[in-house]
C-alpha cells in the first residue's frame, strides 16, 4: 500500500493504473478510522480493482467554534486497518497541499440550509469543495459515503449530478455499536457517562422506525422521538426533523420518501443519527 501526500504523486499513481486499464474507488475519510469506515473500504474493495483512501481533516468544514484541532487523529493506525482491508492508496494530504490562498469554492443552494446546515452555515460548502477536489485528483469510477451523514449524502449526490462529475456515489448503511449507537470518531470524546446517555439517539431512531407509516404526521412521529431524547438529562436538541429525502426540506406528513434526523448534544459533543423511509 502507497501513501502519498501530494496531488501530482496521487494524480500519476492513478493515472498509471488507468493505463492497464483498472477500475478505481475512493473512500473519502477524516481519519481515526473504524468499523463504520471499514465498511466503505470493503465494499469498495469488492466493486473496484483499485482503492483509494484519503485521510484528510478538513479545514474548509469546520466553523470557527468547532473542533477542528481536536478532532482526532492517528495515522498509524489508519494505515494498518487501511492495509488489512486491501486498500491500494492513502491520500494525506497536509492543509497547505490542498489549499493555497484558494478563492474558488463549491456551494449548493437549498440543501445546505436545512438540518446540520442551520447550525454549522459553512459546513457543507466545505464538504463540497473538498470532495469536488478529491474527485479532480483522483478521478474514481465510484465514491463511497455512509448513511450516517444522510445530509452530506444526498448533498454530493445532488453535486455530482449538477456538476456532471463522472462518478458513481455509493451510499453504505449505518454501522452500530452492539447497543445501537452509531460509530463515529466524535464518540472518542464522550466520558464513560456520556457514552451510556448517547444512547439516545438510537433509541429516539429506533422509537421512530417502530411508529412511522405513510400518512403520519411528521409532528406525531418527531414529538415521540424528542420525547426519548429529552429522558436524558445529559442530552440536548439541536433538530430532530422529517424532511423530503431528496430536498431535505421540512415535510408536514410521511406522503413520499423521507429522511428522519437528528443532532443531539450530549455534553459539549454534538452526535448525529438517522433513519429513512420509502413510501410504497
Ligand atoms: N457509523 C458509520 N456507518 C457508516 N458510515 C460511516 C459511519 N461513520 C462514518 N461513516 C462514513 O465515513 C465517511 C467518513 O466519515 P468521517 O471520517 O467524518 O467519520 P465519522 O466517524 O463520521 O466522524 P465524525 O462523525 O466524528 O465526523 C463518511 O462518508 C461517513 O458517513
Ligand atoms: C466527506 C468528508 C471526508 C469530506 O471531508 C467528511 O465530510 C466526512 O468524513 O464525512
Ligand atoms: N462526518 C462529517 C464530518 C464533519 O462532521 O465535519
Amino acid at each position: 500500500m502507497k501513501i502519498a501526500t501530494t496531488v501530482l504523486e496521487t494524480r500519476n499513481t492513478v493515472k498509471n493504473w488507468r493505463k492497464e486499464g483498472y477500475t478505481v474507488g475512493l473512500v473519502p475519510t477524516m481519519g481515526f478510522l473504524h468499523e463504520g469506515h471499514a465498511s466503505l473500504i470493503k465494499k469498495c474493495r469488492e466493486q473496484n480493482d483499485k482503492v483509494v483512501v484519503s485521510v484528510f481533516v478538513n479545514p474548509t468544514q469546520f466553523g470557527p467554534n468547532e473542533d477542528l484541532e481536536a478532532y482526532p487523529r492517528d495515522l498509524e493506525k489508519d494505515k494498518a486497518l487501511c492495509e488489512s482491508l486491501g486498500a491500494d492508496l492513502i491520500f494525506h494530504p497536509e492543509p497547505s497541499e490542498m489549499y493555497k490562498n484558494p478563492k474558488t469554492y463549491m456551494n449548493i443552494e437549498g440543501l445546505s440550509d436545512n438540518l446540520c446546515g442551520k447550525s454549522r452555515p459553512i459546513h457543507f460548502k466545505g464538504v463540497c469543495t473538498v470532495v469536488s477536489k478529491l474527485f479532480n485528483i483522483v478521478s474514481p469510477d465510484r465514491a463511497y459515503f455512509g448513511q450516517k451523514d444522510a445530509q452530506q449524502l444526498a448533498i454530493i449526490k445532488k453535486m455530482v449530478q449538477d456538476m456532471n462529475f463522472d462518478v458513481e456515489v455509493v451510499g453504505c448503511p449505518i454501522v452500530r455499536e452492539e447497543d445501537g449507537l452509531a460509530k463515529s470518531s466524535r464518540n472518542t470524546y464522550l466520558s464513560d457517562e456520556e457514552r451510556k446517555a448517547a444512547l439516545c439517539l438510537s433509541k429516539s431512531v429506533k422509537k421512530g422506525m417502530e411508529i412511522i407509516k405513510e400518512g403520519i404526521s411528521a409532528k406525531e412521529v418527531l414529538d415521540e422521538m424528542k420525547k426519548v431524547i429529552n429522558q436524558e438529562p445529559l442530552a440536548k436538541i439541536d433538530y430532530v426533523s422529517m424532511v423530503d429525502s431528496l430536498t431535505m426540506e421540512d415535510v408536514e406528513t410521511v406522503d413520499r420518501d423521507v429522511l428522519v434526523a437528528m443532532a443531539v448534544y450530549i455534553g459539549k459533543t454534538r452526535l448525529i443519527d438517522n433513519f429513512s423511509f420509502e413510501v410504497k
